[in-house]
């Protein structure tokens, strides 16, 4: 198998239109899985062109090429395997491999045992879905959304009553274009420091960290959320990785002021994920994500633009995620529904498969910790208003009740109500949908 490299598509795909050279990372990558492969050249000579080209990326793309897995043993591999992401259907050469998985369990042992992800049945060149991955009807429901008006997104700065400092501060981004490029670049950054050293640490001493398998919560490698619960896999894949670097965050958001009492409650504990979705045989019959809202506090996305997310703005029309150069997607989650007493409903979203581009995006969720109790803040409740969480709930007994259940948009969410879902795109350029 050989790979041709499209130059840095990763990145020129999330952050098109801005400086290239502040990105000294990430930059290009590529490998084979097959022994005695040769790098492509043209890899070598884009490696080289690019100032941080180094040795070390020598190494690791050799390490790479001698890997059987694409994810295994040392955090830099993230790197290349990120870099991989890049590769369109047309560029990678795979060969036609006569595959067939019979069952789940083959399936689940070829892309989370054997770490190739749906990355690796991408790569396949498989002309049909497996059938594992073909989704009932009603879980395609976003896949044909309907026409929906322009500019659609309700800001956080027009709601009354706003009593969460945080959010009052996250929206001091709207209507400036280039902080939110440079936030991008910035986000990007933090999200290559996190890789190589929180998860760098841990996979070189672990090794392995497929979900089930993994010997730390800190790092994860999974494909669904929740497999052995859902009726069909999602075409998706996706690394996770605890985060602790919460303040840099904030900072690069311009949140300056925190309500100190809320915060752990808040922003107790962060985790970010990378998710891919390769290119699919039949992106009609299947989806990325199903529909769900995030059980976090708040969750900043970037996805790269080539969109593919929906979400629900009222209980029959799906909204895609309008794309601008560099915006980050700002989530509203379930415990900031529980605790903003409804104020701040979550979002229910999904995210199609594609049939000719990969996809990846990089959502960093925000979540109270595991340990703590949350229900309705007695500030949201100032008005006199009842409150309409007031059962005390374990965060972590709801995040786990989340994980355990498949996909189905809100059903889940044990506090739901019927209120306007909210969601902030920074994006003040670009409606189209
Ligand atoms: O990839 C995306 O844009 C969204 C992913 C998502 O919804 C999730 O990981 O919870
Ligand atoms: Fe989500």
């Amino acid at each position: 198998m050989q790979f041709q490299l499209k130059n840095a598509d990763l990145i020129k795909g999330c952050i098109s239109g801005s400086d290239r050279s502040k990105l000294p990372w990430l930059v290009y990558g590529g490998g084979q899985r097959e022994e005695n492969c040769k790098l492509p050249g043209e890899l070598l000579r884009n490696l080289s062109a690019e100032r941080t080209c180094s040795r070390r990326h020598g190494d690791v793309l050799k390490q790479y090429s001698t890997n059987s897995k694409a994810l295994e043993a040392d955090g830099t591999h993230h790197i290349f395997y990120l870099g991989c992401l890049s590769l369109s259907r047309s560029q990678a050469m795979a060969p036609t491999l006569a595959v067939s998985f019979h069952d789940s369990s083959d399936i689940t042992d070829f892309f989370l045992n054997k770490g190739n992800g749906v990355k690796g049945l991408s790569e396949m060149g498989l002309e049909s879905l497996p059938k594992q991955y073909i989704q009932p009807l009603e879980r395609k429901e976003c896949v044909t959304p309907k026409s929906c008006p322009r500019n659609p997104f309700p800001s956080l700065a027009c709601q009354n009553g706003m009593t969460l400092k945080l959010l009052k501060q996250s929206v001091k981004l709207q209507g400036n274009g280039d902080s939110f490029r440079l936030l991008t670049i910035e986000y990007l950054r933090m999200l290559r420091k996190q890789l190589i050293s929180s998860s760098g640490y841990h996979l070189r001493r672990r090794g392995k960290y497929p979900k089930e398998l993994s010997p730390s919560n800190n790092v994860r490698f999974g494909s669904n959320f929740s497999p052995d619960a859902e009726k069909a896999l999602e075409w998706k894949d996706y690394l996770s990785f605890m985060s602790p670097r919460m303040r840099l965050l904030l900072k690069l958001l311009n949140v300056t002021e925190i309500d100190e009492t809320k915060e752990s409650l808040l922003l107790g504990s962060k985790r970010i994920n990378l998710d891919y979705y390769p290119i699919c045989p039949d992106p009609e019959l299947t989806v990325g994500v199903g529909r769900h809202s995030d059980v976090s506090t708040l969750t900043v996305l970037l996805q790269r633009d080539i969109g593919g997310l929906y979400v629900r703005r009222d209980n029959d029309s799906w909204i895609h995620v309008p794309l601008a150069n560099g915006s980050i997607v700002i989530n509203v989650g379930d415990a900031l529904q529980i605790m903003s007493n409804g104020r701040y409903m979550s979002i229910e979203h999904c995210v199609i498969a594609n049939g000719s581009d990969n996809r990846i995006s990089g959502p960093i969720f925000i979540n109270p910790r595991p340990s703590d109790k949350i229900s309705s803040f007695p500030e949201a409740l100032s008005s006199g208003e009842k409150a309409v969480y007031n059962e005390v709930l374990l965060y972590w007994d709801y995040a786990k009740h989340f994980f355990r259940k498949a996909l189905d948009g809100k059903k889940n969410n044990r506090c739901r109500k019927n209120m306007v879902s909210l969601v902030l795109n920074f994006d003040t350029t670009r409606t189209a949908m």
